[in-house]
């Protein structure tokens, strides 16, 4: 057994692609002899991801996210490099890999456009031999977290964008696979609908321990849901941390506001926290630029050496962490 669910080694991915030379002559041409010009999707990308643990792997448009994902499902074949999704190499054995992964494509559903919901479901317990029990115990998991049997009679081309997308996670789990591929899973759905998904996400990982990749950019979801992420540009890995270690990374913009029972008490320098003001008995504290504590680290700091009647603190939202995390992996993907 392999210690990791996932695990990739300098996995490559390059398109090719025609351009049509300019002009008349230029396009008879490229007709004859085509110029063929290489797209680096993947470039050299090694990461794992351990059982049970939710990886969101992100970054801008264009930077590799899906192409990774379709060859961890066995999709898409790399140009070269390695990878195993629990001990199977996915576009190697196909068959074999889809019976231990899930995989959820938020703007298309996998399923059959012009059944019903639940007769999608029947076909899959049939493909993937999943017995009776199993399968209605499982329907009825998936409905008291997402809600499903209002719609599931309704034909898939009538359901809304979140009813689809509830009956795709639920249809793509049908089979207790250990490990689950989500790209982008929650675009488009309602503020309600999203909270849903993502407690159901939170369950199927914390409660049933299945291993999840997800790419989104919707940065609410990274923070409620991932603790580790990996971040791509331009096809190459740029970033493999916790989101502590990003956030004391690109995001040093937190403030500690202290009032404290003694107002003459005097204010001593903590390990890479800075006083930044006084103001009577408030003390405002921020980082002081050395890569230092995180504000939870801070806080733990400010109230071991001060006695304080009152403590706030305001933290970077992790959309300005990873924007900044962006800006210095260099130019958006897109736009080269
Ligand atoms: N079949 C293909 N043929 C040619 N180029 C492709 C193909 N599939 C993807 N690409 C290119 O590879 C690059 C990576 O695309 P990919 O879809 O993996 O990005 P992404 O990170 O998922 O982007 P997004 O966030 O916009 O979904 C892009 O420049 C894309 O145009």
């Amino acid at each position: 057994m392999n210690a990791s669910s996932i695990e990739v080694r300098g996995l490559s991915r390059t398109f090719y692609t025609t351009v049509r030379r300019p002009g008349f002559v230029g396009g008879l041409r490229s007709l004859v002899n085509p110029d063929r010009v290489p797209k680096h999707a993947v470039s050299d990308v090694s990461f794992d991801v351990a059982p049970g643990e939710l990886l969101a792997l992100l970054g801008p448009n264009g930077a590799g996210k899906s192409t990774t994902i379709k060859i961890l499902t066995g999709i898409l074949t790399p140009t070269s490099g390695e990878a195993r999704v629990a001990g199977v190499v996915p576009y190697q054995e196909r068959e074999r890999n889809a019976r231990n992964i899930g995989a959820v494509f938020g703007q298309r559903t996998q399923l059959w456009w012009d059944l019903p919901v639940r007769e999608s479901f029947s076909i899959l317990r049939d493909i993937y031999e999943v017995p009776q029990a199993q399968h209605a115990s499982r329907l009825q998991e998936f409905d008291d977290l997402l809600e499903l049997s209002s719609f599931w009679d309704t034909r898939v081309r009538h359901l809304s964008l979140g009813q689809r997308v509830r009956c795709d996670l639920a249809a793509a789990l049908l089979h207790d696979p250990p490990v689950v591929f989500l790209d982008e899973p929650t675009i488009g759905m309602d503020v309600v609908v999203k909270e849903q998904v993502r407690e159901f996400l939170r369950h199927q990982v914390e409660e049933r321990g299945r291993t999840v990749l997800l790419t989104t950019h919707d940065m609410t979801e990274v923070a409620r849901l991932a603790e580790r992420v990996v971040l791509i540009n331009h096809g190459r890995l740029v970033l493999d941390g916790t989101l502590d270690e990003i956030r004391r990374k690109f995001g040093s913009t937190w403030q500690i506001r202290a009032t404290l029972a003694d107002a003459h008490a005097e204010a001593v320098s903590l390990p890479g926290i800075a006083l930044v003001r006084r103001d009577g008995p408030q003390l405002v504290f921020g980082p002081d630029g050395t890569g230092g504590p995180t504000v939870h680290q801070a806080l733990k700091q400010v109230i071991e050496r001060y006695e304080v009647t009152e403590i706030a603190m305001d933290e970077a939202e992790l959309e300005d962490v990873m924007r900044a995390a962006y800006v210095q992996a260099g130019p958006r993907a897109e736009e080269t």
